[in-house]
């Protein structure tokens, strides 16, 4: 039995399905998350045809672009020129942590640069593939309806009022990374040292190679999170753990990566808008109005995970 729980999100778009089987479906969720952390979206409703794009469009930038594109695509520090410490390529040597190469992109944030602020340049899109952009923003936007729909599941099933959630998620700030991990890399080890996810939700696409990546579970074991066909691997990441006063996990997970094929994978974090304070909405007799006093503007958040690169 895998450890991480496959949850059948159809329910909640089958406008048909009863509010007890919404409700049954809602509770499986929130089991998930209270237990593991981490749980497979299956029959989500979005196109297979434009997840494999945006799966090979990836591939084709790791297989195809030159040192020189991604050079000129690299993020740069902000303040300088037109970087912004976020947005752009990196190559991670590993130093003990896990190789990779990877792209960052980031919701467009209104801004007076450059000069610009912490992740609030302009995205530096490849020209390999050359279609990469619009299948990226296609993709966004799927994942943006998917992902509005599990928050409005994760509060049915917490018994919160979903507009508490929704009104912080209006304008959510989306982060698409395409990743490469490139087999056997000289002296070092393929893959992501181990970390947890800084927004709401998570939502993992990945190439069918197995043995990569690994959740941490509660006793203290690394478990396997395979890629199964046609479902979204789903994580909580610390925003809603916040948001739900630590009921809800944002699980510790890593990649380990050792066979002979590059590995891709594109993981599309969904975070609150950029400007909300999320504070705890549990327990419920707070009528949901969270404790403002302990609130976390979400911008804080993201600025402080670049600085001591937590984003990974
Ligand atoms: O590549 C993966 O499977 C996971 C990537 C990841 O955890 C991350 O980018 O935060
Ligand atoms: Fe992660």
């Amino acid at each position: 039995m895998a450890y991480v729980p496959i949850i059948d999100f159809s329910p909640f778009l089958d406008p048909s399905s009863s509010p007890e089987v919404k409700k049954q479906a809602a509770l499986e969720i929130d089991r998930a998350c209270r237990e593991v952390g981490f749980f497979y979206l299956s029959n989500h409703g979005v196109d297979e045809e434009l997840r494999q794009a945006m799966l090979g469009r990836a591939r084709t930038f790791f297989e195809n672009a030159t040192e020189e594109e991604k050079q000129a695509i690299s993020i740069k520090p902000a303040g300088t020129d037109h970087g912004d410490d976020a947005r752009g390529f990196q190559k991670v040597d590993g130093r003990g942590k896990g190789a990779h190469e990877a792209v960052d992109f980031f919701r467009p944030v209104e801004t007076a640069g450059p000069p610009y602020e912490i992740g609030q340049g302009e995205n530096l899109w490849p020209s390999t593939p050359s279609d990469l952009r619009t299948v990226s923003e296609k993709y966004i936007d799927a994942l943006f309806t998917l992902a509005t729909k599990v928050v409005q599941a994760l509060a049915l099933g917490l018994g919160v009022d979903e507009s508490i959630f929704l009104t912080r998620i209006g304008e959510a700030f989306w982060n698409l990374r395409i990743l490469g991990y490139y087999p056997k890399p000289e002296g070092k080890q393929a893959g992501i040292g181990d970390h947890t996810d800084f927004g709401i939700l998570t939502f993992l696409l990945t190439d069918p190679q197995k043995d990569s990546l690994q959740v941490l579970s509660k006793d203290g074991s690394w478990e396997a999170a395979d890629p199964i066909p046609n479902t979204f691997l789903c994580n909580i990441g610390d925003m809603l753990s916040k948001w739900t006063d630590g009921i809800y996990k944002s699980t510790r997970h890593r990649v380990l990566h050792n066979s002979d094929t590059m590995r891709i994978s594109v993981p599309l974090f969904f975070d609150p808008d950029w400007d909300a304070v999320i504070s705890p909405v549990l327990p419920l007799d707070r009528n949901g109005e969270g404790r403002e006093d302990e609130g976390v503007r979400y911008r804080d958040k993201f600025v402080q995970a670049v600085k001591y690169s937590i984003v990974t």
